[in-house]
């Protein structure tokens, strides 16, 4: 049974590509309004999870319900249309087009573009001076920026982020900590974050939870033991 109470649920889930299953009966909850930050080792299944939530990967087993609703086999465009947003890991721009059009992109009618910018605005003024510069000539940083400012330009209710602060110097990783903590507190957003990163992570997320081999093999509450215990799960 889903958990009701959460704003996104898993129940033994199950995903994988071809013979194999990387995600194998794994169970997580995400409450309404937490930030949540998910870690591992690599190759663990982290990106596998996300896309499967989104229905990038197909479901094989298990339920996944998005405020106890069950959202199993909708499509990625009905679940961005229902208030989930998605940042990518791998490189998702499209580099020879303005930061306004990657903005654009993400919206479902250009009536939303100048609320979507404003909104944008506001974590990242930067972008407002440069919405003609391509996205391929912004340093690494402001790309990473950019990924999010387009998964947040419709004020997602849930917000899923693929190690978003990954390669990033410590003020760029500072800016979009405090991008997130303010979209958390503004419009309530629940964040379930992947992560490397574990001051990053630790600095921002309620609880957290370690994906081995496929399943959630520890999770807690995020306090001051929480970051030793963490770093034994992802020792070598
Ligand atoms: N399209 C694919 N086809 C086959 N195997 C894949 C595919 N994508 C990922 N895998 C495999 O699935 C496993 C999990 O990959 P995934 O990217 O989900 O891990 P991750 O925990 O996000 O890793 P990292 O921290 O390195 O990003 C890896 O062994 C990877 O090689």
């Amino acid at each position: 049974m889903a958990d009701a109470a959460a704003k996104l649920s898993l129940e033994g889930v199950a995903s994988g590509y071809g013979a194999i299953n990387i995600i194998t009966e794994l169970s997580l909850a995400v409450k309404a309004g937490e930030i949540f930050a998910l870690m591992g080792k690599n190759g663990m299944g982290k990106t596998t999870l996300l896309k499967t939530i989104l229905g990038l990967i197909g479901l094989r087993a298990g339920a996944i319900a998005v405020d106890g609703r069950s959202i199993a086999g909708a499509s990625p465009a009905s679940l961005i249309a229902s208030g989930i947003a998605y940042g990518p890991q791998e490189q998702a721009l499209f580099q020879d087009l303005s930061i306004k059009d990657n903005l654009r992109l993400a919206l479902r009618s250009d009536r939303e573009l100048d609320n979507g910018l404003d909104h944008v605005y506001g974590h990242f003024p930067f972008m407002k001076e440069r919405l003609a510069q391509k996205a391929g000539t912004l340093s690494g940083g402001e790309q990473k920026m950019l990924i999010l400012a387009r998964a947040l330009m419709l004020k997602p209710k849930l917000l899923l982020l693929d190690e978003i602060s990954e390669g990033l110097q410590p003020s760029v990783v500072t800016r979009i900590a405090n991008a997130l903590k303010d979209e958390r507190q503004k419009n309530g957003t629940t964040i379930l974050l992947v992560e490397q990163n574990l001051d990053f992570a630790l600095g921002i997320a309620d609880r957290w939870a370690v994906l081995k081999l496929g399943r959630i093999d520890d999770e807690g509450d995020v306090a001051p033991e929480a970051r030793q215990k963490i770093l034994e799960h992802l020792k070598i």
